[in-house]
Formats: structure tokens, sequence, C-alpha cells
């Protein structure tokens, strides 16, 4: 198939499809008895530091459901360690689960984000680098590679907190110490602009940036202290050729202002009915927004609900299916083929653009 044909890189396009692309978020992980197995004999960073791992974790889901697109095996706090910051996942290690972050040496002031070191991605990173061009050998181009890196606000967060410990010490950062604040943002934006630079260069096909936690902060303070930094990483992957993709949770809110700062896609959660969402995006590609607590079941609800958001999406090109967050653990894995297969038999009447 040639490069560009792929139905998931042209509904990113707003070109017509044949069927709707679907993938998920978390489409590989802890739901899948093969993901679980490789997690009884590593670590989640060995995981993450193990192209050939990477490569049959990223495959694994496309082999089993037939998504439409694959997503980079790796997780956005990986160049941490390459900035300074001691990264480690506490529990789960050894395939337990709910294994969450944590930084040893968390950026509590001016001097620990001078110190942050830009990661050179071929230098620090080859890891990723090299599982890119390993999962583009084991698809073979059966589909579409979507890189990412995490969104500065939602990796700031986590460099700042030490852990998932919510974000009080950064908001509060926002205000007591504005300058501290955008030095750390201008830092953590050009890391991801370098990581998804070399990302394209060894082979991702489209980037995301999961600005996950975005929704932490109000209207004035999205203006100042996030979007022209998410604006400048879009304005950074233009001349890349790729599609972007920009996702958050707790957004509804501001999507007209997301849809503004130069990405081709907008993902969002389900706090927003789909319909509502594309009135209000008519320049951009929309992805989303299933609830994945559905895919827990009863697979009847589920597939009802899903029903209802195919058709909400409506036939304006430019739609992929996905959820409003990551897939859930406990998810049975018959009802995310079950989903796939609805969506690939709904019937999909798109205008020639
Ligand atoms: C905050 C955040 C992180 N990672 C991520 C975020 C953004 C918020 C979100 O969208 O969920 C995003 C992420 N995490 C992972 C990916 C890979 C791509 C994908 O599968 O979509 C991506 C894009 C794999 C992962 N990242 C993690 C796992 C589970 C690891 C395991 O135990 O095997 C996976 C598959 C671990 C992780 N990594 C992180 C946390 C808080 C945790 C612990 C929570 C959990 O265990 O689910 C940091």
């Amino acid at each position: 198939m040639s490069p560009t044909a792929h139905r998931f890189l042209k509904a990113c396009r707003r070109e017509p499809v044949d069927r709707l692309p679907v993938w998920l978020m978390r489409q590989a992980g802890r739901y899948q008895a093969s993901y679980r197995a490789v997690r009884q004999k590593v670590s989640f960073l060995e995981l993450c530091r193990s192209p050939e791992l990477i490569a049959q974790v990223t495959a694994a889901p496309i082999d089993e459901f037939g998504f439409d697109a694959a997503i980079l095996f790796s997780d956005i706090l990986v160049a941490l360690p390459a900035m300074g910051l001691d990264l480690s996942f506490e529990k789960g290690e050894k395939g337990k689960g709910d294994g969450g972050p944590k930084i040893g040496n968390p950026v509590r002031d001016r001097a620990a984000i001078d110190a942050l070191r830009v990661p050179d991605p071929v230098k620090d990173l080859p890891y990723v680098l090299d599982g890119v061009k390993a999962i583009r050998r084991v698809l073979a181009d059966r589909v579409p590679l979507i890189g990412f890196v995490g969104g500065p606000f939602t990796v700031a967060s986590y460099a700042v907190e030490g852990g998932s410990q919510g974000f009080t010490r950064l908001k509060t950062m926002l205000y007591a110490d504005p300058a501290a604040a955008h030095a750390l943002f201008d830092k953590l934006t050009e890391a991801a602009i370098v990581q998804l630079q070399a990302q394209v260069s060894a082979g991702a096909q489209a980037v995301q940036i999961f600005e996950s936690w975005l929704g932490e902060l109000s209207r004035e303070d999205l203006e100042e202290f996030s979007f022209p930094y998410l604006a400048r990483i879009a304005e950074a992957m233009r001349p890349l050729g790729v599609p972007s993709i920009i996702f958050s949770t707790g957004t509804s809110t501001h999507l007209q202002p997301l849809s503004r700062l130069g990405y081709d896609v907008v993902g969002f959660d389900w706090r927003i009915p789909l319909a509502e969402a594309r009135r209000q995006l008519p320049g951009v590609a929309v992805q989303g927004n299933l609830d994945s607590t559905l895919l827990l079941g009863p697979k009847e609800t589920l597939l009802a609900r899903a029903k209802a958001l195919l058709e909400a999406a409506g036939s304006e090109p430019g739609y992929i299916f996905n959820l409003g967050h990551g897939i859930q653990p406990p998810t049975p894995p018959e009802n995310v083929k079950a989903l796939v297969d609805l969506v690939h038999g709904w019937p999909v009447n798109q205008e020639r653009a």
C-alpha cells in the first residue's frame, strides 16, 4: 500500500475513507495476555528500553484486533532520565500491575529547572528510535505507526510533583514564579520537539501529543502557560509532513482554541457529545471519544453506545474512532474485538472532497 493510502492517514487529512479508522489509546497493555506474559519477564522500563520487545508489543494488538494504526510502545516519561531526573516505576514491576512513576529528585526550583538538559534522542534514547525502525519492519506497511511525546504541562506535572500526586506544586509555581514555569515549559517543549523529529526520521508516520492533564488549567492559564508551547510543537511538526494529533482530557470547554494551535487532529474525552464537538471544530479532523469504562461491559451496552457514537460522527470526512482516554487493564479482549469489528462494518458515506 502506498504510504499515504492508509485510511487512518486519510482521515487525519480529512480525506474520504472506505471504512472508519479505529485505534485505541493504550491498545498494547495489561488487558492482553500476550503483554502480561512479556511483563512476567521484564520490568516496564526494561520493556521500554528493548527495541525487539517494543516492536513485538506494538504489533501484537494489530495482529490480534485489526486496528488501523499502531502506536509506539514507550512512555511520556522515558526522556526524563536523560534530562537529569531519576525515574522509576514503583510497584507493578514484573507484571504485578498498577506501577506508578516516581521521580527521586523532582524539580522544585529555578536552579533545578536550569539544570535540566534537553535530550539528544540519537545519543540518549537510541532504543526508542531503534524500536521505531523495528516496528516498521514488523508492520511491513500494514498500518501506519504513530509516534508520540507527552505535552509540556503533563510531563511537568510529574517532573515537579515527583509522581502521580496532583498538580498543586506545579500550579503554585505558575503563580508564584511564572518565569521559572515558563523556563520549565520551554525546556520540555524543546525536548518534545527533538524527540518527535527523531521519531519521524526513524519512521513514525504520524505524531500524537499526550497532553492528558491539560484540563487542570483555566483558560487564562492555558493561554499563558500552555497554548504558546503547544503551538510551537505543532509548527515544528509541519515541515516533517506527517499528521499531528493533540490529545487532552477535561478540555471540552476549550476545544476551539485547541483546534487553532496548528494540529491536524484534535482528540478529546467523553465529556462532550461527539456531534457537538464536530460542530465546534469544522477545520480539523477529530479523534475520540468513547468512555473506556464501556469496554468493561456488558457487551450489548458497549456496542449500543458505540453505534450511537458512530451515528454522531456523521458523514463529514475526518473522523478517527478512539476512546476518550486509555484502555483499562480489566477490559475483556473480546469486547475490544467486537468494537473494532463494529467500526469496520459501519457503512461509510463520506463525500469526495
Ligand atoms: C501520565 C502518563 C504516563 N504515560 C502516559 C501518560 C499520559 C496520560 C495517559 O494518557 O494515560 C501515556 C502513555 N503510556 C503508555 C503509552 C504508550 C502508547 C499507548 O499505548 O497508547 C502512552 C502514550 C504506556 C504505558 N505506561 C504505563 C503502562 C503500564 C505499565 C505496566 O505496568 O506494564 C503502559 C502500558 C505506566 C505508566 N506511565 C505513566 C503512568 C502514570 C503509568 C502508571 C499507570 C499505569 O500503570 O497505567 C505516565
